[in-house]
C-alpha cells in the first residue's frame, strides 16, 4: 500500500494510513493538523473514520444517531438519551436521591461517552471495520460528523437523529477551555485571541461552526419527523419541558413526572463530574474523562469576549443565520 505523506497518529494506530497532500492542511492550535473535505476540517484519523463510515456502516431503522460539532452539549445529550432509552428499568421504584448512586444506574460505572459511542473516535478510529452486526437494537451512537458526511444509510433509513447545538460564543469558549485542558503546563493556555480567529474562520475539528448547524438545521426542516433540532440553552431554560419532547421523540414517552425528574437529576453536570469514573482516566482516544464537565453555563463568554469580538461573531452569526429562522441567541 502507498504511504506517501501519510501522517502517523501512533496513539490511534491507524491501521490505513491516507494519503493527505491532496487536502488543504492547517495547524489547528498547536494540537494536530487538520485536512478540509467538503468545507470542513478533520483531523487524519476522523478523515480516515469518515471514509470507512461511507463505505461500511449500515444503519438500521431502529438506529438513534445523536449529532453535533464540538463543546456543543453532546455529553449531557448523549446521559439523556441513553438514560431515556436504557436507564428506566426502576421507574416505578421510588428512590432517595443520596440512594441514586447505589441503585442500577449505567452512568454510575460507565462514562456517557462509552455509553454512547462516538462512532468516528470509539468505534472507527480503534477499529476501521467494527463488526456491530452483534448489538443489540436499538443501537445509540453519535457523530460529530456534519450532514454532508453521514452516509446513506443513515440519511435514508428510518433512523432518527437528534442534533444539539449552541450559542457559538460560549461554544467557542468552552473549546478554548477544552483544549487548554489538555496542553501541557510547559506550553501554557492557547492565547485566546488566536483561538477566536480560527473559531471566527471556521479551523477547528468539524468546523466551520455554522455551516455545521445550518445543514443539520435545514434537514430538520424537511424531515420534522427523522431529525430533532435542539439547542443547549432551550434545554438549560426548560429542562423537564425538552426532555419530554426528546423521549417523545425517541418513542419513549415518560409515564410520569417522576421519571422526568430522575433522569434529570442522573445526568445533571455536578452529579456526572462528581462521579468516581467521570473524575480520574480517559476515553478510548486518549482524552481526560474530567475534561468533558466544567462550567455548564449560558453566558460564559461575557467573561471572556472583548465588545470588539462580541459584535464581530454577532455579525458572523447574523451573516450566516439571515432568513434561516434560527436564532442561536436566545
Ligand atoms: N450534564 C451536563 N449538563 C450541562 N452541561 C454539561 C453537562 N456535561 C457537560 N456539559 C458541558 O458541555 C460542554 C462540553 O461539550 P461537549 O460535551 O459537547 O464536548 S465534546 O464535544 O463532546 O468534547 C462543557 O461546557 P462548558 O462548561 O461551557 O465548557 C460542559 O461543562
Amino acid at each position: 500500500m502507498e504511504t506517501k505523506n501519510a501522517v502517523e497518529h501512533p496513539s490511534f494506530n491507524s491501521p490505513k494510513p491516507i494519503l493527505l497532500d491532496q487536502y488543504p492542511k492547517k495547524n489547528f492550535w498547536d494540537f494536530s493538523d487538520i485536512f478540509q473535505s467538503q468545507g470542513f476540517w478533520y483531523t487524519n484519523p476522523h478523515l480516515e473514520a469518515a471514509r470507512d463510515i461511507l463505505a461500511h456502516f449500515e444503519s438500521r431503522d431502529d438506529d438513534i444517531f445523536l449529532t453535533s460539532s464540538i463543546k456543543i452539549g453532546t455529553t449531557w445529550l448523549k446521559a439523556l438519551c441513553f438514560s431515556i432509552i436504557h436507564g428506566r428499568k426502576n421507574v416505578d421504584v421510588k428512590v432517595d436521591e443520596e440512594e441514586e448512586d447505589k441503585e442500577d444506574d449505567p452512568l454510575v460505572k460507565n462514562t456517557p461517552s462509552s455509553c454512547v459511542q462516538t462512532i468516528e473516535n470509539e468505534v472507527y478510529m480503534t477499529n476501521p471495520t467494527p463488526d456491530l452486526s452483534g448489538m443489540p437494537s436499538p443501537r445509540l451512537f453519535h457523530t460529530h460528523f456534519p450532514y454532508s458526511a453521514l452516509p446513506d444509510s443513515i440519511k435514508n433509513s428510518e433512523c432518527k437523529i437528534v442534533y444539539i447545538t449552541r450559542n457559538p460564543k460560549d461554544t467557542m469558549v468552552s473549546m478554548w477551555h477544552f483544549f487548554n485542558s489538555v496542553r501541557t503546563p510547559e506550553q501554557g493556555p492557547y492565547p485566546f485571541d488566536r483561538a477566536f480567529e480560527s473559531f471566527c474562520d471556521g479551523l477547528y475539528p468539524f468546523g466551520p461552526f455554522f455551516d455545521h448547524v445550518l445543514v443539520y438545521w435545514e434537514a430538520s426542516l424537511k424531515k420534522s419527523d427523522k431529525i430533532l433540532f435542539l439547542r443547549y440553552e432551550e434545554i438549560k431554560r426548560d429542562p423537564k419541558g425538552l426532555v419530554k419532547r426528546l423521549a417523545s421523540f425517541l418513542g419513549r414517552p415518560f409515564v410520569n413526572e417522576e421519571e422526568v425528574e430522575k433522569v434529570l437529576r442522573r445526568c445533571s453536570l455536578d452529579r456526572l463530574k462528581n462521579l468516581e469514573v467521570n473524575k480520574n482516566g480517559s476515553t478510548t482516544v486518549g482524552l481526560p474523562t474530567n475534561s468533558f464537565y466544567r462550567l455548564g453555563v449560558v453566558g460564559d463568554w461575557k467573561n471572556h469576549f472583548s465588545h470588539e469580538m462580541e459584535e464581530r461573531l454577532d455579525q458572523i452569526s447574523s451573516m450566516k443565520l439571515e432568513k434561516t429562522g434560527l436564532d442561536l441567541n436566545k
